[in-house]
């Protein structure tokens, strides 16, 4: 087990966001987080990259209770790409990835050769290498999302929590970086509206509604018909797609 989330409750105010959550994430896996809109994706993603504390139940990681390590321990290891991230616009599209070195740096240790290598696998991964010295605010909202994710990267996680990372990119940048998360060697929880890509790409899936776990499993398990029309309200066809083996659905109008 990587990531587990143990029961999880989260409120807002009086309204109840996160209701009783369980699931684990395996070592390495590319686990898919769905749901409709509202349903608790965001919330949950940051709960488990220790941007907030569970009302109630725990995350745990790697066996340890998320919210007793020391916060630098935690960004050695788990890297956040946010869903509507920004940054200081003067920055330049290099300087942004660099500060994703920040937690493997002592408080007076130079820039390593090291530092610079992650750096530069970084930028070349998230297809910014010729993009680096263009400020922040000269960008799309295409390349500033994989700015973003260079930076998560050059952080040489274990694990990578990515909320709809996808948004803002064209297609060919889309399946380049969902290619790249599954080949990586490392363990990430991925939230996702496109239910092909998350079929294409994710070993497992977890779904959401209204702040609960309604499925959990393989692609092949978790969508079915039944759930397009119970959870995402759709009517939807689905079979093993002739081209690569994996669920395809196919939506049909209402
Ligand atoms: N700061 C907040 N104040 C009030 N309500 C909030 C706040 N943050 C989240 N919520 C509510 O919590 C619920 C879950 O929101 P969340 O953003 O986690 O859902 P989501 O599944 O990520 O949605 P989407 O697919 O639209 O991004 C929503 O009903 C939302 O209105």
């Amino acid at each position: 087990m990587s990531f587990a989330a143990e029961n999880i409750c989260w409120k807002i105010r009086s309204k109840t966001v996160l209701d009783g959550v369980s699931f684990t994430v395996r070592p390495g896996e590319m686990l898919g987080l769905l749901g409709p809109n509202g349903s608790g994706k965001t919330s949950l993603l940051r709960l488990m990259a220790g941007l907030k504390r569970p009302h109630a139940g725990r995350v745990m990681l790697e066996g340890e209770d998320l919210g007793a390590i020391q916060r630098r321990r935690v960004a050695q290891r788990v890297a956040f790409v946010e869903q509507h991230a920004t940054t200081n616009a003067s920055l330049m599209v290099e300087d942004v990835v660099r500060l994703g070195r920040f937690p493997h740096r002592g408080l007076f240790s130079g820039w390593s050769a090291e530092d610079e290598a992650c750096v530069e696998h970084a930028l070349a991964h998230a297809g910014m290498a010729h993009k680096r010295r263009d400020r922040w605010q000269t960008l799309s909202g295409g390349e500033r999302q994989r700015a973003h994710i260079a930076r998560a990267l050059a952080q040489s996680p274990r694990e990578l929590i990515l909320d709809e990372p996808t948004n803002h990119l064209d297609v060919q940048h889309q399946m380049a970086l969902l290619a790249l998360i599954a080949r990586l060697p490392i363990t990430s929880i991925i939230a996702l509206h496109d239910l092909n890509h998350a079929a294409l790409f994710c070993d497992r899936l977890v779904v959401l509604k209204e702040g609960r776990v309604v499925a959990e499993g393989t692609p092949e398990a978790v969508l079915t018909e039944a759930l397009m029309r119970s959870v995402f309200q759709v009517e939807a066809r689905i079979a093993p797609s002739p081209y690569h083996g994996r669920p395809h659905i196919q939506f049909l109008p209402g």
